[in-house]
């Protein structure tokens, strides 16, 4: 059968951009986008959210540096600094767009629909194609509870024209915690909701309870254990309402969670069974039905769902549908938060680690005396490293400290190229947060 297409990708994101290019050279390819091309992480997530923290990153150094040749305060004003994050993203989606157009690669702009295994409908026209990749992504999940409609979500903060007064984020992972410190230290009176007393369960609870305390000090208010039964408007502002538990803002986000874009995707029509949590993969990112693949953060898999991530599976897809039959190998994945400082981690869980002293030695290293958290004066820094006893190779760290990025990003490679600590002690540029790593090992 001749299909219209090799392969229709459907979302324009990360993951569906990296499989696009990963084939335009040898392939017919479609791409369907039905709201911004280049999808979360360039429009309403990971680089608007960076673009806004650099205020923070100011003022804190700002901060961090009087007494030391720095007199006086940097003030955020959110208009102009919300100004400069839509320098960026205003032309995303046009230049996304033109990449693609470029490149060859065909586009449609519509919400995609599944008709069969091979045909896929955007509004009143249908295509076909051999091979269909899903890459629809996450939306914010809300609470089943009355008046949740009041709720706003990151996409809304990410773009507020004013800073409200006071704001609530509901949730106590990655969306809270970012855009709950730039909001406070933009000056706004800021509440995280936590339904247990975790903050970031993905972190290591050692490391998240000396960031909750860095929070508490900027002026949050952590609420602990508080499950809302109830939303309703009071005036201009939102009432959040628990057991015990009442709460007025001006503005409530949820951020407790994000669901699977599936719904009317029409993936029952192809033969594909889906819930919230994402499409089930096998270990090549094949669906149920063997020529339909998802990828990206709309995928079951276990792996944190993130923008690198989502490009490492769309690149691998379209190896998988260029003839490779490798299975999937994902390499070491840092994470990253970015509070009032930064906390980030590779490999081997820290938890898992003390929970194993016979296969894994912990090094816990204060650091704020190396040379760079001396120069930037930071009095939090502090690295926890893992090393696999049986190996003697490095299997993990977890870094709080500014600079954190570079420091992650270092100890993954390590990881990946299978090295030992004292391989880390090696000609970095100096000096550097990386020069300073020889005082590790
Ligand atoms: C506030 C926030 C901050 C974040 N910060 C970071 C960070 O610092 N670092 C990091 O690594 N990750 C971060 N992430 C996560 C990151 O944005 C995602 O992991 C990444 O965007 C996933 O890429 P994706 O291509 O799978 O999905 P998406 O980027 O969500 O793209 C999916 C696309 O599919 C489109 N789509 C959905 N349904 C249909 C349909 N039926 N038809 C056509 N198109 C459809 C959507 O409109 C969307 O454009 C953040 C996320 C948020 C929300
Ligand atoms: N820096 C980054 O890399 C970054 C930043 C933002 C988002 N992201 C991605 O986006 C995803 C979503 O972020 P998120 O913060 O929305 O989710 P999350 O999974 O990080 O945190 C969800 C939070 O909501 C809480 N929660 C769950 N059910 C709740 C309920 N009924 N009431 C109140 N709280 C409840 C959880 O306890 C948790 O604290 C992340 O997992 C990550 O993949 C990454």
């Amino acid at each position: 059968m001749a299909y219209d297409y090799d392969t229709i990708v459907i979302g324009g994101g990360p993951g569906g951009l990296a499989a696009a290019y990963g084939l335009a050279a040898k392939q017919k390819v479609l791409v369907i986008e039905s709201d911004l091309w280049g999808g979360t992480c360039p429009n309403y997530g990971c680089d608007p959210k960076k673009m806004l923290y650099r205020g923070v990153e100011v003022k804190n150094a700002t901060l961090r540096m009087n007494g030391f040749g720095i007199s006086g305060t940097a003030k955020i004003d959110w208009p102009s600094l919300m100004a400069f994050k839509r320098s960026y993203t205003t032309g995303i989606p046009a230049g996304t767009l033109t990449g693609l157009t470029q490149t060859g690669i065909k586009t449609l702009y519509g919400r995609a629909q599944l008709l069969g295994q091979h045909m896929v409908k955007v509004g009143s026209q249908n295509v076909t194609g051999e091979h269909i990749v899903i890459a629809t992504g996450h939306t914010p999940r809300f609470p089943d509870i009355p008046g949740a409609n009041l709720l706003k979500t990151s996409r809304d903060f990410l773009d507020l024209d004013e800073l409200p007064t006071s704001i609530a984020f509901i949730g106590a992972g990655y969306v809270s915690v970012e855009l709950a410190n730039i909001a406070a230290a933009a000056g706004a009176d800021v509440h995280i909701i936590g339904h247990s007393d975790r903050l970031l369960r993905a972190f290591p609870k050692v490391a998240t309870e000396a960031l909750k305390q860095l929070l508490l000090k900027t002026g949050i208010h952590f609420h602990p254990n508080v499950e809302l039964t109830k939303i309703s408007p009071l005036g201009t502002m939102t009432h959040l309402h628990a057991d015990r538990f009442d709460l007025n803002v001006d503005m409530a986000v949820t951020a407790m969670g994000r669901i699977a874009n599936v719904a009317d995707l029409g993936l029952a029509n192809a033969g594909i069974k889906s819930d919230l949590r994402g499409i089930p993969v096998d270990d090549h990112l094949r669906t149920a039905v063997a020529n339909i693949y998802a990828i990206g953060d709309v995928n079951l898999k276990p792996q944190p769902k993130l923008t690198p991530v989502a490009g490492f599976e769309g690149r691998y897809v379209a190896q998988q549908i260029l003839g490779s039959q490798e299975p999937i190998h994902y390499p070491a994945i840092p994470t990253i938060v970015f509070g009032p400082t930064e906390l980030a981690k590779v490999g081997v869980a820290l938890e898992d680690a003390l929970a194993a002293p016979e296969q894994y030695q912990v090094t816990h290293n204060e650091t704020t005396h190396w040379y760079t958290y001396n120069r930037i004066q930071d009095p939090d820094a502090q690295v926890w490293t893992i090393v696999d006893k049986s190996t003697g190779k490095l299997a993990g760290a977890v870094v709080l400290a500014s600079l954190a990025e570079g420091l992650i990003n270092t100890f993954a490679a390590a990881i990946d190229a299978g090295q030992e600590p004292s391989d880390l002690n090696r000609i970095y540029a100096y000096p550097s947060a990386q020069s300073d790593l020889q005082y590790l090992f």
